[in-house]
């Protein structure tokens, strides 16, 4: 029985609306709470002229993420294919090279093998999940790969590229994990046919918003962050600075290192509480140069590249076909994204446009436009592109990242166990979370 249920979501991120969804179709009575004035949180798409989509925050779609493609074509929307014109450029130590060393596919290929070995709802229950959780990814490439070059890239290019963390911060288990989750390196890393293959008509903002649309008016309150949380054998409440929602079951829609932001009464318990306090968020710098046309591509050059040391870990064009304008999308991570957030305005456009130049030449010297938006300092993200957790933390603290505690059950795209990290899993993490409030 669950007509008339009530139901309150903390977050209207892609998540939280996708529960808040699936609860009303099954007859519940929602009440959505959004910290932000808008919804969709880590999306965010700029107009600039020439109606040029840069999407700052999520943007990419790709096969097997069905729930996402069931979206876009059940609220309207469409989607494009990313551009892919030309070859793609390898700098390899500063200096351009044709093809990765082979060493390269036989790593990726023995962490595919291992990531197969585990079950993405309970990855802590491999047999060999305790050694892979205590090592660190880094440690774990430059033993493995036949160079440090190698292991360098590597490291880049799945610590960086896939979580925005440093192959030094991450265990072999996560990166297993988060593997796992999406079906291996290739769907993870490819454009066509991978993960980056299509972005949304619109933005993914457009379809938050219609997401949001769908919901029976006075569901959503926007501007409510939520300070704390607390329940009893009769119900939950969650207290915004200006008042009071009363359920009878709250899914927090949140990673867990916003959660762990918010008080709780009676307090979680100790692994709960523990788990939000060791997933923090990644930290990338997703920066967009525009220019009045993309250039590259008289040149046979794609646009797309990726590098084994450097500013930028990788570039893609990100110019959309509806407009004449190039934009280079230019993505770096950890550390190298901590030296740039040090740098002076001034400092930081002349070593993000040496990075561009270094992929397509000199013409990136001088764009239109330097587009930069940093999720790390926003307080209700705090970082992208999700949280991932330090290792040891899987098997310490992972039986608890999706069990309910009481009346509160968790959702987020860091609680999925198919395409976590991602809006596809957000979404269904999301609907994860309704079904288990629906069956009580
Ligand atoms: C730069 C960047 C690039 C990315 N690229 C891609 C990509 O190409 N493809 C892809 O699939 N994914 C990508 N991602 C990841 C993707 O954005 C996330 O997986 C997804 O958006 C997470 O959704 P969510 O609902 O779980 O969390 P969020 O989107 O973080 O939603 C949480 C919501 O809760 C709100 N909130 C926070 N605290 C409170 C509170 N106390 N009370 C009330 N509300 C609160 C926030 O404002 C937010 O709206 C990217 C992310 C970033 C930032």
């Amino acid at each position: 029985m669950t007509d008339g249920i009530r139901v309150v979501v903390v977050g209207a991120g892609f998540s939280g609306l996708a529960a808040a969804l699936a609860l009303t179709r099954a007859g519940a009575q929602v009440r959505v709470l959004e910290a932000r004035d808008r919804v969709g949180g880590r999306v965010l798409t700029r107009w600039l002229p020439e109606l040029t989509q840069v999407d700052l925050g999520a943007q990419w779609i790709g096969p097997t993420q069905d729930r996402m493609y069931a979206l876009v074509a059940e609220h309207g929307l469409a989607t494009f294919a990313s551009a892919a014109v030309g070859a793609p450029t390898l700098l390899w130590a500063g200096r351009r090279r044709a093809e990765p060393p082979a060493d390269v596919a036989r790593v990726l290929s023995l962490l595919d093998e291992y990531a197969a070995r585990l079950d993405p709802a309970a990855p802590w229950r491999a047999p060999e999940a305790a050694q892979w959780d205590r090592t660190i990814l880094g440690g774990w490439l430059r033993s493995t790969a036949g160079d440090g070059d190698t292991a360098d890239y590597l490291g880049r290019l799945l610590a960086g590229g896939l979580l925005a963390t440093g192959a030094d911060e991450l265990s072999l288990l996560h990166l297993l994990f988060y593997l796992c989750s999406a079906g291996g390196t290739a769907p993870l890393l490819g454009m066509a046919g991978g993960a980056q293959q299509d972005r949304i008509v619109g933005g993914p903002p457009a379809l938050a918003e219609r997401m949001a649309g769908a919901l029976p008016p006075g569901t959503l309150t926007l501007a409510a962050p939520v300070r704390s949380i607390e329940q009893s054998a009769d119900g939950v409440t969650a207290w915004t600075d200006t008042g009071r929602v009363d359920g009878d079951a709250l899914v927090v829609a949140l990673a867990p290192a916003l959660a762990g932001r918010i008080r709780y009464a009676p307090p979680l318990p100790a692994l709960r509480d523990g788990l939000t306090q060791r997933m923090p968020m990644g930290s990338a710098l997703k920066v967009h140069a525009v220019y009045p046309e993309p250039f590259w591509r008289a040149d046979g050059l794609s646009g797309v590249s990726t590098s084994s040391a450097g500013p930028l870990t990788e570039t893609v064009d990100n110019s959309t076909p509806t407009s004449p304008l190039g934009v280079l999308t230019g993505f770096s991570y950890s550390s190298e994204a901590a030296t740039l957030r040090g740098m002076s305005p001034a400092q930081r456009r002349r070593c993000l446009l040496e990075g561009f130049a270094a992929v397509v030449g000199p013409r990136a010297g001088d764009p239109m436009d330097l587009v930069e938006y940093d999720w790390s300092s926003e307080e209700w993200t705090r970082g992208c592109f999700s949280g991932a957790p330090t290792p040891g933390t899987w098997i310490a603290y992972g039986p608890h990242l999706r069990s309910p505690v009481g009346r509160v059950h968790w959702a987020g795209t860091e609680t999925a166990t198919h395409w976590a990290g991602y809006l596809e899993g957000a979404v269904r993490a999301g609907e994860r979370a309704a079904a288990e409030v629906l069956a009580g």
